[in-house]
């Protein structure tokens, strides 16, 4: 069945419904983001994407949104209470147009409690109605080892409703051993198989999963700890707890030069295996056009579209253990002098 034909969906009234999308890096919740602004017809959704990393990629692969429409946040995932998120948040619902959903989109090594603290047990509480947590777990990669990473097994507990998505590439007996292990972990789970995160949006959006009673403990510990918030626009987070990330960094590299695709191709055939996770758009001195590149464990992908600004690279990649430096500088090898037709006369 069609999604778009299912899309229609009553919002009630009351505080702005609120459906946040985790899953660990390259799971596909940029991709399931990406259906419900196709599907959602009239309903006004309102996104905010929380990346890792300085540079957003994230932003610019979200078709169909009015920039009105999407707020971003590079927000500390180490800290209980988010002042970015909240003010990320606050700048949504203080827009003048309509708005009926709100949609987020967490990083891919954010473990989810520390923002479902700040729905529950901030100012955001009476404003928001936490919908349900969905988690997104790519069937090919995912394990029950779940990658050493705190966050990503937290997902999976936290998850109202888990998409076992990429079913595509995982065999059969891969996607029901994970879905058997997934329900085994997770008492209850809702998991819905998916790929490329298609599934009709009454299944996940306004479904009222969410169970606040579940989080009455994690709350009040909570709140002996940040008694002391408050509402501060400057406020500076010291990130001095970075085995909140499990281990994993990111890495940012920009340049205003293209890359020469053979060398780039190179540098991908020499990648070391310590990079999890890659997403860039790419210029390359023999093509006028934009190139999408996504890396997720051993697989890459690239697309192509036209440039709707000047060309420039910008590129993510994201492990543990990762050499910056000497990354950095095999990326620069791989660059070119700007063509001489696109020297400013
Ligand atoms: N084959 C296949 N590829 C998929 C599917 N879903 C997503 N992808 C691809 O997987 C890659 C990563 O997808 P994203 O949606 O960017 O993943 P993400 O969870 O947002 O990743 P992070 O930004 O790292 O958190 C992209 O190249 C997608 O096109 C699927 O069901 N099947």
């Amino acid at each position: 069945m069609n999604a778009a034909t299912q899309s229609h969906l009553e919002i009630p009234k009351r505080g702005m419904p609120v459906t946040i999308i985790t899953g660990f890096l390259g799971s596909g919740k940029t991709t399931l983001l990406n259906q419900i602004l196709k599907n959602r017809d009239d309903l006004k959704v309102a996104v905010l994407v929380n990346e890792f990393g300085d540079i957003n990629i994230d932003s610019q692969l979200l078709v169909s949104l009015d920039e009105d429409m999407m707020e971003l946040s590079n927000g500390c995932i180490c800290c209980t209470i988010n002042d970015d998120l909240i003010n990320a948040v606050y700048r949504i619902l203080e827009r003048e147009d309509r708005i009926d959903y709100m949609v987020i989109e967490t990083t891919g090594v954010a473990d989810p409690l520390p923002i479902v603290l700040t729905f529950v047990s901030s100012e955001l509480r009476d404003l928001t109605h936490l919908d349900s947590i969905l988690t997104v777990v790519d069937a090919e990669t995912f394990t029950p080892e779940h990658f050493e990473s705190q966050a990503a097994i937290s997902q999976i507990t936290y998850g109202d409703i888990i998409l076992l998505n990429k079913t595509d590439l995982a065999g059969q007996e891969k996607v029901a051993e994970l879905d058997h292990w997934i329900r085994s972990t997770k008492t209850g789970a809702r998991v819905l198989q998916t790929q490329y995160g298609e599934v009709p949006l009454p299944l996940i959006l306004d479904v009222g999963y969410f169970q606040p009673e579940a989080y009455e403990d994690e709350h009040h510990h909570h709140h002996e700890h940040h008694e002391h918030h408050h509402h501060d626009h400057d406020h500076h987070h010291h990130h001095s707890n970075h085995l909140a990330n499990d281990g994993f960094v990111s890495m940012s590299y920009q340049s205003d030069r293209p890359f020469s695709v053979h060398k780039f191709q190179s540098f991908l055939d020499e990648l070391p295996i310590e990079i999890f996770r890659a997403k860039g758009l790419l210029w390359f001195k023999e093509s006028y056009l934009k190139h999408i590149f996504q890396l997720s464990g051993k697989r890459y992908d690239i697309q192509t579209e036209e440039w709707q600004k000047s060309p420039s690279n910008q590129l993510v990649l994201i492990g543990r253990n990762l050499d910056t430096e000497q990354l950095r500088q095999q990326l620069d090898q791989c660059l070119e002098p700007i063509p001489s037709k696109l020297v400013a006369q």
